[in-house]
């Protein structure tokens, strides 16, 4: 794990995208792992604009997002298909066919979630991940206790991710106790793994994820198994690690991040 620390959303944004465009430019049909809350949101920004102003091209590329609510009906401005797309899709030349959610408004959402892990596969895996973290410790929506080889599935959201998340609904009755989210192990199979977390309210979650043990009680800290994980923090988030003199030491010199 390669821990990277900035002062700014605006430069983790930056650096996130720089590794997205580098992927994109090598590899036309890539396939990127696409996360929704307010973390990503720089990212997306930074693509957008590089989009319009460099002319950066998505249009081979596909997208897997990682979760969904369940009970929200289809088309809900705060459903997770409806947030990449307002966020991020939209405002590129990806393909529309090319983007794909875990489907949270099945008749059979077990059938949904083997279809959605198969579409993965199909596509040829998924490149690079793009992750937030909840301040449970979660990815995706692996809540405290998933199973690290869980795969796609329903599970049932913490109290402290549904009052994490009430800011998007008008008041907390309105966020589904629902989800369906890509597994640990589906995480895991990625190529490369990109998490940014900003602020506070972070620094428990990235301090018990990076130093703390691998265990289901923090499921972001199965990303210390993970080959090729980024850690793209900024000095709020990363207040409470032992190590983070060392970790900014590693970066600054090293010309360049290499996703150790
Ligand atoms: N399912 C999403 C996660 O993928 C995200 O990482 C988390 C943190 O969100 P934020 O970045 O807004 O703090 O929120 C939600 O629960």
């Amino acid at each position: 794990m390669e821990v990277i620390i900035l002062p700014s959303t605006k430069e983790i944004g930056t650096l996130a995208a720089d590794a997205i465009e580098a992927l994109v430019r090598n590899k036309s049909n890539a396939v990127i792992g696409l996360a929704t809350g307010s973390s990503p949101l720089p990212i997306y920004d930074e693509l957008a604009r590089r989009h319009d102003e460099d002319g950066l091209s998505f249009t081979g590329v596909s997208g897997f997002a990682l979760d969904e609510y369940v009970g929200l009906p289809v088309g809900h401005y705060e459903s997770y298909r409806e947030v990449i797309r307002r966020e991020f899709t939209n405002r590129v030349d990806v393909a529309p066919e090319n983007v794909h959610g875990p489907d949270g408004a099945s008749e059979d959402i077990a059938a949904a979630c083997q279809q959605y892990e198969d579409a993965i596969v199909a596509a040829g895996g998924i490149d690079l991940q793009i992750l937030g973290v909840g301040t449970n410790g979660h990815i995706g929506f692996n809540e405290p206790g998933s199973s690290l080889a869980s795969r796609t599935r329903i599970k049932t959201l913490a109290e402290q991710t549904r009052q994490d998340n009430a800011r998007f609904f008008d008041n907390i009755d309105q966020v589904p106790h629902h989800v369906v989210t890509q597994g640990l192990g589906t995480i895991m199979d990625a190529r490369h793994l990109v998490l940014v977390a900003t602020g506070a309210g972070k620094a428990d979650a990235v301090r018990d994820f990076v130093e703390g043990p691998v265990s289901a009680a923090c499921p972001a800290s199965i990303l210390q198994f993970h080959p090729r994980a980024t850690v793209i923090i900024d000095e709020a988030a990363a207040s409470k690690l032992a190590g983070a003199a060392t970790y900014r030491h590693a970066y600054e010199n090293k010309p360049s991040w290499q996703g150790l």
